[in-house]
């Protein structure tokens, strides 16, 4: 679905992303992880045509990102608070991307039914603009927002920062059941390694720039994610003692 060739980014001198070759498959939950300013960002304003690369490019469904408009109507994220509008209330915000997304009135309530249970009454009904809504509850109109009107692609940076581990648990649920039901493709950036292992089928680490690990979600993910950005192996377990 998504395929990366020779992509680079610099900033005076300084290369910032560099990836030679990658290809994201269709129902793919990717998840990219590595310390503060590793790329991920970058990487994703790239994808998402939001910054020019210094070479290469990146293409959606053999779509240039930067040549054509023609993946956006697939494609959805949410990277930041500028992907929402401030000075709406969620609902009027819920409203126009559904419209955007040919989604009926009662579309667009049936859809806002499944995230009761996300919103935890914060959000729907509240006539508080997104702006003045928390941070976490803004992560939470902006990510939902997000998964309107089906969506193949979602790329969504650090969905679970600012989110309550309620939210989060419930965040983990939404994803993988969107993923595994509704066949989507997500890129997900987290430093939670935790969520990454448990959500994602495949991980990604970056380090200054580069892609250092490319690896299946396994059982073992988890502490090999942990031993990487620690240091510290894993205790074995009281089990694997015996
Ligand atoms: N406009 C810019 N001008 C100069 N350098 C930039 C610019 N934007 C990003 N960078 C640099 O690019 C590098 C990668 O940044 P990026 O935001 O992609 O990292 P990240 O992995 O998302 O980090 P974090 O985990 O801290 O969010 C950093 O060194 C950053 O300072």
């Amino acid at each position: 679905m998504i395929q990366v060739n020779n992509l680079q980014k610099s900033y005076k001198e300084t290369v910032v992303l560099d990836l030679p070759e990658l290809k994201i498959e269709k129902g793919e939950v990717f998840g990219l992880v590595g310390n503060n300013g590793a790329g991920k960002t970058t990487f994703f304003s790239l994808v998402l045509d939001l910054i020019r690369a210094s070479n290469g490019n990146v293409t959606i469904d053999n779509i240039p990102v930067s040549k054509s408009e023609e993946w956006k109507s697939r494609t959805s994220a949410y990277i930041d608070e500028s992907f929402t509008i401030g000075y709406l209330t969620p609902d009027e915000y819920f409203n126009f991307i559904g419209e955007l997304r040919d989604m009926n009135a009662n579309d667009i309530a049936k859809f806002l039914e499944e995230f009761e249970d996300f919103f935890n009454d914060e959000i729907i009904g509240k006539k508080k603009f997104i702006r003045d809504l928390s941070k976490g509850n803004q992560k939470k109109a902006g990510v939902v927002g997000a998964l309107m009107g089906n969506p193949e692609l979602v790329i969504l940076d650090e969905p679970f920062a600012n989110l309550d581990p309620t939210s989060q648990f419930k965040l983990r649920k939404i994803i993988k059941e969107s993923a595994s039901e509704k066949g989507k493709t997500f890129m997900i950036s987290s430093h939670d390694l935790d969520h990454v292992a448990d959500v994602c089928t495949r991980i990604v680490i970056l380090e200054k720039g580069k892609v250092v690990r490319d690896v299946q979600k396994t059982e073992t993910t988890l502490a090999e994610l942990e031993e990487f950005f620690t240091g510290v192996k894993a205790e074995a377990s009281f089990h694997d003692e015996l």
